[in-house]
């Protein structure tokens, strides 16, 4: 929509739960103006970590046109801009306003609530200069059933929703995604304009073209949102509000989540480190995980890793022409949760750095042989060793052992295995060694084993034959690693 000169400018709110697909709505968005030419677009990007992961990706997809044309972006990081950085919120309008911008979208943290948002565009200062297009929710169709349930802030957005966007649909049949569209009208059955999309892919003109500014007294907060007591007086001078607090209030919902940064400068990580870091030491609390890191194994490449909804998974590569050199080989992780770990996650990734010690070989000898085996399965914490006892007699069985079974994989733990199985033996150049499986009475996948049979290893070293696993098991995660993959919730 073209704006004339000295007209106010519209600003649209993006909101939406933790993961939901904001800053996927949008990159796309971004992208989809780069191709064209459209209006110059302020945006607002607010993460609720002290590391603002969402910037960086939408700053990644803005190259600027000619001269003066390219988006202007500012962060709003460590806080919700609804409450705890809100003054933060009014500079930064201003401050995009500035820059001569024809759209300014705002990115809300994932718990905000927007009704403190449009509390600020109402200032004296700013209502002049901005006027309120919309409030565009995106909602995760796969889990914003549960998200619904769990929190207060997710249900509010929805109520003063004008358009809500049922994003990853591609993890819903028909009839889940009519389902969903059965829960969002319990939350808020005054919502009419629900679009699908798919990787945040929506028309432009749901942000550019909305035209829902509420008239005072009226609109988007409406009786039926659960206004947080802190925030009451403030809402009520301008807004002609009946306030029903309910349990748990937003501000103790921001206060019960914990976030934790990860942030250093220059680190590459050991990927087989790191594998056994997201399957065995995973804070199983964490709601939300995103950041970049690189791999000393694959240079020049930055990955993007994702945890978001249903414990899905992520991990993209992020290819990058300065990932050699300055900040594109920093290493940033934020994780949120409840009841998170600080120190113990820190303790945890510097662990799965590069460098640091590698395990010597031990001497000759059969038994020994499986002894020294048994500490490098050990010491990997990709892995758990089943039973390690009938060393020192004629060997047919070393050690047995199995993956380690992560708590959010829903990919399969028997299909790793096997995976892992054919990988090994179809690269091992030893043929003494190879691996077998066996499965538990029950059938129990998680129980499956993998059995390595090293008959007549004495000839060869525990160091090979872990060189070996080792490689076989890094190509067989980094294919289930690299690519998209579900991980439900046992
Ligand atoms: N399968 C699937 N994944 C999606 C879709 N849209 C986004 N994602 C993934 O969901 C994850 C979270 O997306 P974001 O756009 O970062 O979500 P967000 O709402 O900005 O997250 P926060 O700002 O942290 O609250 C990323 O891994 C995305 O790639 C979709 O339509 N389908």
């Amino acid at each position: 929509m073209e704006r004339r000169e000295g007209e106010a400018v519209p600003l649209t709110i993006i909101s939406g739960f933790l993961g939901a697909g904001k800053t996927t709505v949008i990159n796309n968005l971004v992208r989809k103006r780069e191709a064209g030419n459209k209006a110059k677009t302020g945006l607002l990007v607010n993460d609720f970590a002290e590391v603002n992961i969402d910037a960086e990706l939408i700053r990644s997809n803005i190259t600027g046109g000619k001269e003066g044309d390219a988006d202007t972006l500012v962060e709003l990081s460590n806080g919700c801009v609804c409450c705890t950085i809100s003054g933060e919120l009014q500079h930064s309008i201003e401050k995009v306003l500035a820059c001569n911008v024809d759209h300014i979208i705002v990115e809300t943290s994932g718990v905000s609530d927007p009704s403190s948002i449009i509390t600020t565009l109402l200032l004296p200062q700013l209502r002049k200069h901005v006027w309120l297009s919309g409030l565009v929710v995106v909602v995760d169709g796969e889990s914003i059933e549960a998200t619904l349930e769990a929190s207060a802030s997710a249900r509010n957005q929805l109520k003063q929703a004008d358009v809500v966007v049922i994003n990853k649909t591609d993890l819903l049949s028909n009839d889940e995604y009519e389902t969903v569209k059965e829960s969002i009208k319990k939350v808020a059955p005054e919502q009419f304009n629900v679009i699908p999309s798919q990787y945040g892919s929506i028309p432009d003109s749901v942000v550019y073209d909305l035209e829902a500014s509420p008239a005072e007294g009226d609109g988007h907060a409406e009786d039926e949102v659960e206004k947080d007591p802190d925030q009451q007086d403030q809402h009520q001078s301008w807004m002609n509000l009946s306030f029903k607090p309910r349990k748990p209030s937003h501000k103790q919902e921001i206060e019960s989540l914990a976030t934790v940064s990860y942030s250093r400068k220059g680190a590459t990580f050991d990927l087989a480190r790191f594998q056994g870091f997201m399957a065995s030491s995973f804070p199983p609390t964490a709601i939300r995980a995103k950041g970049f890191l690189c791999f000393d194994c694959a240079p020049g490449k930055r990955y993007i890793l994702q945890l978001s909804g249903k414990r899905r998974f992520d991990a993209s590569d992020l290819t990058c022409s300065d990932a050699e050199s300055g900040s594109g080989r920093d290493a940033q992780f934020v994780f949120i949760g409840s009841g998170l770990d600080r120190a113990g996650i820190i303790r945890d990734l510097d662990s799965c750095r590069s460098g640091g010690a590698v395990a010597s070989s031990g001497p000759e000898g059969s038994a020994q042989v499986a002894q020294d085996l048994c500490t490098f399965i050990k010491n990997d914490l990709r892995f758990e060793v089943v039973e390690a006892s009938d060393f020192g007699i004629a060997i047919e069985t070393i050690v047995l052992f199995r993956l380690r079974h992560t708590r959010w994989h829903s990919m399969s733990l028997s299909d790793m295995n096997r995976s892992l199985l054919s990988t090994f033996n179809s690269t091992s150049n030893e043929t003494r060694v190879f691996l077998t499986h066996q499965t538990n009475p029950e059938g129990d996948p998680d129980s499956f084993t993998l059995r390595l049979d090293a008959a007549g290893c004495a000839s060869c070293s525990a160091q090979d034959i872990w060189i070996a696993l080792q490689r076989a098991t890094e190509s067989m995660l980094t294919n289930v690693f690299m690519s998209t993959f579900c991980c439900g919730i046992k």
